[in-house]
């Protein structure tokens, strides 16, 4: 690897046109890597990928900042492939806040490193619900994790063989870790308060959260000094960049602003005790562009499950809506709303309705023991409403489809290929079926790319403004669609707090 190079303090005006393709960028990636991209309508960078490519390949630390859906994962793996394909044995750690994440990173690498022009195809997964492979973590080229199961995996220390596993994949990445990518990273690293209660090791007596536990291990273990970091999101605010400057002692900050321009790009660089900042002090919010947002107020009781009534206003706009276009809609269930069941009991109840909806957790993690445990009602739910196969394929596992995953639960190897293998299959049967709703937990969403969203309903108000963004960041994405649009589904008083968060934004929200 070419030598690190130093986090520079500067900023970067993006005054000249961008390069228009990828094999006109300086160092561009092999031409089988490009040949593969063009297979999936990708030649041309977005703005966050032309202005970061050459840096990164170059080994610079960076946190990019730009809307959602304009490519930042392929912004972040690429270069760092790229950089680091010439040692064959160089490993790249990504952290990614939830497991639906995980499992697309993983597939989007597993896609990149087909063939090998970037060095060895090989990608595992380390998320809830896919078993540890110590094994192929350890010859893993690149590593897909989310903190808590990687941390578990590495603190836990009583059964024998599980300690010298865990020290086996300690030591593996503390030797090869080249390059560490932080997806979503104010979604990893959102202070302990959010992660209290849930699992409890070592790093939080110090106050730290897994993913820092994660990171503060490999930069102290390592016999690399130049471990190159690149964080991404939609959202950042000061606290979370001060958050990830302190813990990687230096971050510059890039931005792309807007949809074809390069309106802000500015670094921060913390080095030594020195700070060094140009980028604005104020919050700079990246709202997504080219979509309609909608509300409609709902009149619930919300001290009593509101399910009933949400997913009948539901099915009376989406059946208004049904052939408009023909793409996909996702349903996003709040996390502060009254719809006790989440997702799952949302779906069946949507199916109760004739409608073709299934849950995200059970067309990924079919069998998950998580979702059932998680909501109870749903299973009340379903006792009444019997879900059954959609049109067109099986969203929903048939008994064959459970025991098979079942099974590779029990078989290691099979497990995390089977996730991204179902996640593919969940993408072609939505491109197949525009009709069909996929129904999530708010939680579950942060940075899910699934074809051919054009709607998106959220029920209940989102967690906070950044959440909301989030959600509406599912549709609108590259390669831009003609349509795009989000309906909140909510009580007036929420609207009210909704309007509020978006009166700065310089976007309207209709009433339907
Ligand atoms: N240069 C490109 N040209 C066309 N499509 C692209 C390009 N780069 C990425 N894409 C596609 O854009 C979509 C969105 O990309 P990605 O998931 O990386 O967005 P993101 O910025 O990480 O969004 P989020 O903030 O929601 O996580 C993906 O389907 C990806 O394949």
């Amino acid at each position: 690897l070419s030598p690190p190079v130093r986090p520079r303090a500067a900023t970067i005006r993006m005054d000249a046109t961008p390069p228009c393709l990828f094999s006109q960028l300086a160092d561009p990636p092999p031409p089988e890597a490009l040949a593969l991209l063009e297979r999936r309508g990708i030649a041309a960078p977005t703005p966050i990928q032309a202005l970061s490519y050459e840096r990164l390949v170059a080994g610079e630390h960076l946190l990019l900042h730009a809307e959602t859906g304009s490519g930042k994962t392929l912004a972040m793996l690429l270069p760092l492939l790229r950089r680091t394909a010439a040692c064959g044995g160089a490993k790249l750690l990504v952290l990614s806040p939830t497991r639906e994440l995980a499992a697309q990173l993983a597939d989007e690498a597993a896609y990149l490193l087909r063939g090998g022009a970037l060095g060895p195809p090989s990608v595992a997964l380390l998320a809830a619900g896919v078993p540890a492979d110590v094994e192929k973590l350890c010859g893993a080229r690149l590593v897909v994790a989310t903190p808590p199961e990687l941390c578990a995996l590495l603190a836990d220390g009583t059964p024998t063989e599980a300690a010298s596993g865990s020290r086996r994949l300690a030591d593996g990445l503390a030797a090869g870790v080249r390059a560490l990518v932080l997806d979503e990273v104010d979604a990893l690293v959102p202070g302990l308060k959010e992660f209290r209660g849930k699992r409890h090791f070592k790093w939080m007596d110090k106050g730290m959260h897994p993913a820092e536990g994660v990171v503060k291990m490999l930069m102290r273990r390592s016999t690399h000094s130049d471990i190159q970091v690149v964080a991404a999101s939609a959202t950042l605010d000061r606290s979370t960049r001060r958050k990830v400057e302190k813990l990687l002692r230096a971050s510059p900050v890039l931005r792309a602003a807007g949809r074809d321009s390069f309106s802000v790009a500015s670094t921060l660089t913390t080095a030594g005790g020195a700070r060094t900042e140009d980028m604005p002090t104020e919050r700079v919010t990246l709202v997504p562009e080219g979509i309609a947002h909608f509300l409609c107020p709902l009149s619930i009781d919300t001290t009593t499950d509101g399910t009933a009534a949400a997913v009948a206003a539901l099915d009376k706009i989406h059946r208004a809506r049904e052939g408009e276009d023909d793409g996909a809609s996702l349903v996003f269930v709040s996390s502060r709303s009254t719809y006790l069941g989440g997702a799952h009991a949302i779906a069946s109840a949507l199916r109760g309705k004739g409608l073709e909806a299934a849950a995200l957790s059970d067309a990924l993690w079919p069998g998950s023991t998580r979702a059932v445990k998680r909501q109870p009602r749903a299973k009340q739910r379903q006792e009444r409403f019997p879900p059954r196969p959609l049109g067109g394929g099986a969203l929903l596992p048939g008994p064959t489809a459970s025991a098979q995953v079942q099974q590779s639960m029990q078989s290691p190897a099979a497990a995390d290929e089977s996730v991204m293998e179902r996640r593919q299959s969940l993408n072609a049967q939505m491109r197949g079926s525009p009709s069909k709703l996929v129904v999530a937990d708010a939680a579950a969403t942060r940075g899910l790319h699934l074809d051919a969203v054009t709607r998106v309903y959220i029920l209940g108000l989102p967690a906070n403004a950044d959440s909301y963004l989030h959600l509406c960041g599912r549709t609108g994405r590259w390669p831009r669609t003609s349509r795009a649009e989000v309906v909140t589904l909510a009580t007036s008083g929420e609207l009210r707090t909704l309007k509020g968060w978006a009166s700065g934004w310089g976007v309207s929200l209709e009433a339907l």
